[in-house]
This record gives C-alpha cells, structure tokens and sequence, in this order.
C-alpha cells in the first residue's frame, strides 16, 4: 500500500512538475501560470490531483491554447488586462463608471486627435535645467521615438536651439524666437509643436499657441495622448484621468484669461454665487475626488491579492527599468507566459500584472511587470501612478533591466534610480536590486565590467539560466526561506502539506516502504507551523 502511494506521488511529481499549464481558480486574476500541460490536474480523475495544491489558486483572464477553467466567467484572448470580468474585480468598480470619468471631460484634443508635429528641443546650456549625461541630439532623437509612438502622428520637421532663458514664457531670447517662429511657419502642413520639456507653464503655453496659432505639446502633454491611446485596464484609465487634472487646471486657467480679455470669466454667474472659473474649479475637484475613490477601491483589490499572495508565500520579484528596455520581453521569456505582448514602442506596458515563473531549484516565483519609466517626467504624473507602482515596494527582490545598447544607457539607470528613490521603495529592497544588461545580443562580444550584473539577451535567451540562478539566490536570502530535507511518513497527510505550502524539489526512498526524504525549500515560519501540525522535532 505504501509502496504503491510513494511511486504515484513520486511518478506524479516528475512528471507534473514541468507539465502543467494555467489552472484557473479562485483568488488572483493578475497572475498568469505558464507550462506545457499534459494532463489537467483539474480533472476529477487526474492521479495528479494532489499536484493543484502547488500549482493552484492562481487565475487569469487571458488564456491560451488547452486551459482548465473553473470559476472563470469570461475571457478574452489576447486582452491583456490585468483586472477582469470576475467576481473579484465587479465588488470594487463598474465599467461604466470606470468608462464614464475616463471619457467625459478629457482635456481637449488628447488622445483623439493626429497630428503633424514640429519639434522644438531647448538646449539649456547651463543651469538647473541642464541635462547630463546626454546630449541634445539623443534628446531629439527620444522626442522623435514619442512622438512617432503615436499611429498617425508625424514629424514634419524638427529643431535644437539653444537658449538661456528656459524659465521665460516664450523660453527662447527674441532672436532665437524669431528665427523658429519664421520656420515653424515656412514648415507645410504643421498642426502642432512638441516643445520637449518637462511641462509648460498655463502662461508659456497660451503665449506659444498664441504667437504661432497652433497646439503646443510638452512632454507631460504627449505621454498623456500616448497612456491614453494604450490605457486597457480600469486601473490604467483612472489614473491617467487623474494625471489629466493638472491639465485641465491650466487649460482652465487660460481659457478663463483669454474670456477675462473678453470681460468675462471672473463675473458671477447669476445667483449662483459663484465665477464661471470658480464653477468649472469646484466641477474639476469633484472629478478628482471621484477618481481617487474609484483608484482606493481598486487599491484595496490590489492589497487583497497582496495579501493572497503573501499567504501562499510565493516571492515577488518586480521587473522595472526605462521604457522600452525589454521589460515584458525578459518576463515572457522567464516564465514563457505567451499572453505577454512585447511591442518596439514606448510605454506599451501600462499595468502592473503578475505573472509566475520557476526557478532553477522549482521554486516559483511572481514576477511583475511595471509601466517603463522616462526622463523629464513630472512628479505628478508618476504620482498618478502610484497605486499600481505601490506593489514594487512590497515586493522581495527587484530586477533592473537596462537595454545596454541604448546610446542613452547611462543617462536612464540614473533617471530609473533617481525615480525609484522617490518612491520610497524600503533600503533593503533598493540595494539588493539585480541589474540586468538587456540586448547584448546586438553587441558582438559584450561582457559587462561588473560581475555583479547579469548581461543577457530577453529576445535570444542568452544569460537567463544565470539570471534565474541569481534571482534564486538573492530571494532566498531576501525572504529568509531555506532548503531542507525532511523525513516524511507516506501515511500521514505531510507530503501533501509541503506541496501546498513549501516548493518540493526532490523526493527520494526513505529508510522503509513508507518514507520518503523530501528535499524542499520552506519559510521560517512555514517549517515552524510543519513541525507544530505534525509534532516534528
Ligand atoms: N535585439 C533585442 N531586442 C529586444 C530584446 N529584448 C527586448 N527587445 C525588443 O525591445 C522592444 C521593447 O521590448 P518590451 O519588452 O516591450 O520592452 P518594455 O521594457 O516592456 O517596454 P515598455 O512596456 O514600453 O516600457 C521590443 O521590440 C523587443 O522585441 C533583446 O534582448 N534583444
Ligand atoms: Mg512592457
């Protein structure tokens, strides 16, 4: 009897323990289980049953080739979406009124609008506004990748002029002026200006669309028309309409000096007690209010998935770095999650979702995939972001991917590291990142100068054993959890229990027919509450 019980856990285990795919179930939408599956330890028969418990509880949506689905209302193929039509997510907010402050009262012109664009790029030549570790060539070759970002967006023609007056509402001295305002207007066909800076001031702004009569962009502007042309998930969409509400306050502001040219927009209306400026300010703070309380129910889904998941003690190692970097592609190839749709565009990852993989020694891990970052951005619009952004500061071990072939590879490790500090990401977490040299697969020979990073290829999969290997060793020490080999009697419910709550890496012949010798890795406080269940010393 016993014999016969240790072969099928022991045949099931080599044979599960590669072979299965996605089981949906119960708790975590955003998670994604990848795998070839043979047999369907769903199904009521399958002698690989017991295997659910590890690799169970997870869910998603998106689903691909043969899939269990138990509780799964519906899904959509290809959507990569990380919240969903399930139980879960409808507690905590409707479509529509997702739908509603997403569409209604969104600055004009962004996001449905195309454009052809004339690019200005201010070279500040010294003062606070100078930049670094670039130059301003590579600083318009950035403005031209955002802008082209943009399906049906062009750029018509493009300029770099120096200036020492980037605080001035025209930003450029009078001839300097002069010199692009002529060109701007000898350019055919132009519709709008993307002056790449950070963000303009409302004043700066109105004088510019004045003195050429056309749109102007900043950089804060433009990414706004890109999130919102990218935005799929609930998340996404609320919290770039939250990032729009600077936006709207400045425009407001100038639409209400130009009606106040015209001797209007200071007036009460009538009976009303109020200015037509004071109305549309009150009307605009609702609108925040409402979207932040839309943002803090989707935060506490998000802090109960949190806690799911910590309950299963599965570590979380958060994939980050400058857009367009090779994030997804990194995840898609460590955790073979074919859902995943890398794209040669910039932020084309908005959510935050979560997807798990295995590492060499078969434990698995979570590995979360974040919204790229970019230099010049404003607080506010990070701010926007950081409820989704508020998983990286839980999670074990952070993985820093640098696309090493980038002319601008140094400037972005510092605009990610600067980023990161802001974001009150805890010490521990911060100096035990794993940097990543991503794409050397287009430089011949590369081998970093630091053996402290790991340099592969996410396209080729070149370095990912090694990286795997290093993610393996800094969770183990980053969540305390240790290998041991554990005596267990094939009679009692033990060998059930480390699958659920431990990885199990090797089971081999005990001293008689009924134990075996488990090689497993498990938490403190897993083997505490092992031995207190099982009265083990
Ligand atoms: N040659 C090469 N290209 C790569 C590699 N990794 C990623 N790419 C390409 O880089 C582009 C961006 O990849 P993504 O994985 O979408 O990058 P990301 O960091 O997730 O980008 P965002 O989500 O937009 O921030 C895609 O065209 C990928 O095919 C690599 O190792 N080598
Ligand atoms: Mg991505």
């Amino acid at each position: 009897m016993c014999s016969k019980y240790s072969l099928v856990v022991k045949r099931a285990f080599s044979m599960g323990r590669f072979a299965w795919r996605r089981c949906s179930s119960r708790s975590d939408p955003s998670i994604r289980m990848t795998s070839v599956h043979t047999l369907c330890p769903c199904a009521p028969h399958s002698p690989y049953k017991h295997l659910q418990s590890l690799q169970g509880d997870f869910s998603s949506r998106t689903f691909s080739g043969s899939v269990c689905k138990q509780k799964s209302k519906s899904h959509h193929p290809g959507h990569d979406d990380d919240g969903g039509d399930d139980e879960v997510e409808e507690d905590f907010i409707k479509d529509e009124e997702v739908e509603e402050l997403f569409q209604q009262h969104r600055p004009a012109g962004i996001g449905e609008e195309d454009h052809r664009v004339f690019i200005v790029h201010p070279d500040v030549k010294w003062g606070q506004k100078k930049q670094y570790l670039t130059t301003a060539e590579l600083q318009m070759a950035e403005a031209v990748g955002l802008v082209s970002t943009l399906q049906n967006w062009s750029v018509v023609d493009k300029i770099i002029l120096s200036t020492k007056t980037p605080e001035k509402k025209r930003i450029f001295g009078k001839g300097n002026f002069q010199l692009l305002t002529e060109k701007i207007r000898r350019s055919a066909g132009v519709s709008a200006v993307f002056m790449n800076v950070e963000r303009l001031s409302p004043v700066s702004e109105r004088e510019l669309q004045e003195a050429w009569g056309l749109k102007v962009f900043d950089r804060y502007s433009l990414v706004l028309h890109i999130f919102r042309r990218n935005a799929r998930t609930k998340e996404a969409k609320l919290q770039i309409s939250l990032a729009e509400i600077p936006l709207l306050r400045s425009r407001l502001r100038n639409e209400v000096a130009n009606l106040d040219q015209q001797g209007g927009g200071s007036r009460y209306i009538m009976g009303s007690g109020e200015t037509l400026y004071e109305v549309q300010q009150r009307l605009l703070k609702e609108r925040e209010l409402k979207i932040r309380s839309a943002l803090e129910r989707l935060r506490k889904k998000r802090h109960m998935l949190r806690s799911q998941r910590k309950h299963k003690d599965f570590p979380i190692v958060s994939v980050m770095g400058y857009t367009n970097c090779g994030k997804t592609t990194l995840i898609k190839a460590l955790t073979g999650d074919i859902a995943l749709q890398p794209k040669d565009q910039l932020f084309a990852t908005l959510d935050v979702t979560v997807h798990a993989g295995q590492l060499p020694g078969h434990m698995t891990v979570l590995y979360v995939d974040t919204i790229g970052f970019l230099s010049q951005l404003p607080h506010q619009l990070i701010d926007s972001f950081s409820a989704t952004l508020e998983d990286v500061t839980h999670s074990d071990l952070i993985v820093h991917v640098r696309d090493i072939n980038h002319p601008e590879t140094v400037n972005q490790k510092v605009n990610v590291l600067n980023i990161l500090k802001n974001l009150q990401i805890p010490e521990k977490l911060l100096s035990s990142i794993i940097e990543v040299h991503n794409k050397i697969d287009l430089m011949e020979g590369y081998e970093s100068p630091d053996p402290e990073v790991v340099a592969i290829s996410a396209l080729n999969g070149l370095g990912l054993d090694q990286l795997k290997q290093r993610v393996e060793e800094s969770v183990m020490k980053s969540t305390g959890k240790q290998t041991r080999i554990l005596k267990v009697d094939l009679k009692s419910p033990q060998l059930g229990w480390l699958y659920k709550e431990a990885t199990v890496q090797e089971v081999h012949d005990g001293d008689d027919d009924c134990t075996a010798n488990i090689k497993v890795v498990i938490s403190a406080a897993a083997y505490g509450r092992y031995r207190k269940l099982f009265q083990v010393m």
